[in-house]
């Protein structure tokens, strides 16, 4: 069996770790044979709520899970990490306004930037859970600059899975079945759901969700503002955001890193902009993604159509507007 590797999750009292510290060490995300060592790093009020987290996972025993770190403190909670789930940021709370998140957590990413910077594996691979989490992984990844920019990205694969489903739901069909749907842009109300490329694996093949649905209205009017404010409508219903979809989503990201997609697959990952379809260079854009020998390469020269690209423009501007406003923050 191979050596075990050393995981963190940050934010690991809280409500998405709950669910994910599972997948981990159930093996869902770094493979059936690896072998973890859970990091588990919060705030020192937590330590408490962390102790019972770990007792937890003693209770699970699970063979894979080789040892449980609890920690407060930075240079334990990064020491050595492969790879790291940046899950801890403050909640928004009621009458809070996005700008007012962005300074609080923004400030968070930059000190744990650092830590990643000092305490990590020059190999670790950073996914941004926290959010707002594409411009989060921005600057954590600009005060790590030891670890390449490349080894950072942020949370889009739950809304790829809510699109996924929405799609399924609409077609009939089991949602293993529906494939490459894409986010593009900013992990917000801005962001792009796109059906254009979508396939459904049937017995006789491959086909096209888009002329199957043959329906624009519904993929523009009804299929984007659903995926767009699916986070809401949770929220909404249970009074608390979503966690264990997030915590899942948040597995599947990192195992397609880990592990690689799959033949003629892509997943949607928040990666430095190359400027790739028009995006912004130089912030974290949701793009389609494959990825082999944990190297994400962006898909090139999909057909993009009007209405998309003026989607991208607005979450594109978004993303720009955030950045700018996250490093005067950083700056203060
Ligand atoms: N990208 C996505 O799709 C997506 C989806 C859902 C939620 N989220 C975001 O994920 C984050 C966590 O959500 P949750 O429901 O688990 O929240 P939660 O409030 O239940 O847990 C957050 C945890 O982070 C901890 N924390 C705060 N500051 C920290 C720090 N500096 N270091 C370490 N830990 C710290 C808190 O003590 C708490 O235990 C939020 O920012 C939420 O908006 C993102």
């Amino acid at each position: 069996m191979a050596q075990p590797i050393k995981v963190v999750v940050t934010g690991a009292a809280g409500q998405i770790a709950y669910s994910l510290i599972y997948h981990i060490a159930h093996g869902d995300v770094f493979g059936a044979d690896q072998p973890v060592i859970l990091h588990l790093l919060d705030i020192p009020p937590m330590m408490g709520v962390l102790e019972g987290v770990v007792m937890e996972i003693e209770d699970l025993a699970l063979p894979l899970v080789r040892g449980v770190v609890p920690t407060a403190d930075v240079s334990v909670g990064f020491n050595d990490v492969d790879a790291a789930f940046m899950v801890g940021a403050m909640p928004r709370k009621q009458g809070m306004e996005r700008k007012d998140l962005l300074s609080a957590n923004v400030k968070i990413f930059k000190d744990q930037g650092q830590a990643l910077d000092k305490y990590a594996k020059k190999s670790v691979l950073v996914v941004v859970v926290g959010n707002p989490a594409n411009t989060n992984a921005y600057i954590c990844a600009k005060y790590a600059p030891s670890i390449p920019k490349t080894s950072f990205s942020a949370m889009t694969h739950l809304d790829q899975n809510r699109a996924q489903a929405l799609l399924a739901q609409r077609l009939g069909v089991p949602v293993g079945q529906v494939s490459n749907v894409i986010i593009w842009g900013n992990h917000s109300p801005t962001m792009l759901p796109d059906a254009s490329h979508a396939q459904v694996h049937t017995d006789s093949g491959l086909l096209s969700v888009p002329k199957l649905i043959n329906n624009d209205t519904w993929l523009h009017n009804e299929f984007v503002p659903r995926v767009q404010n699916r986070g809401a409508a949770v929220i909404a219903a249970r009074k608390m955001s979503s966690a264990m979809s997030a915590a899942k989503a948040a597995g599947d990201h990192m195992r397609a890193l880990w592990q690689g997609t799959p033949p003629g697959k892509f997943v949607s990952l928040g990666v430095i902009s190359d400027g790739s379809y028009g995006a912004p260079k130089d912030v974290m854009f949701s793009f389609p993604c494959t990825v082999k020998d944990r190297v994400w390469k962006i898909v090139p020269n999909l057909p993009v159509d009007d209405f998309a690209k003026a989607k991208m423009a607005i979450t594109g501007k978004e993303l720009t507007e955030e950045k700018e406003e996250a490093l005067s923050v950083c700056q203060d």
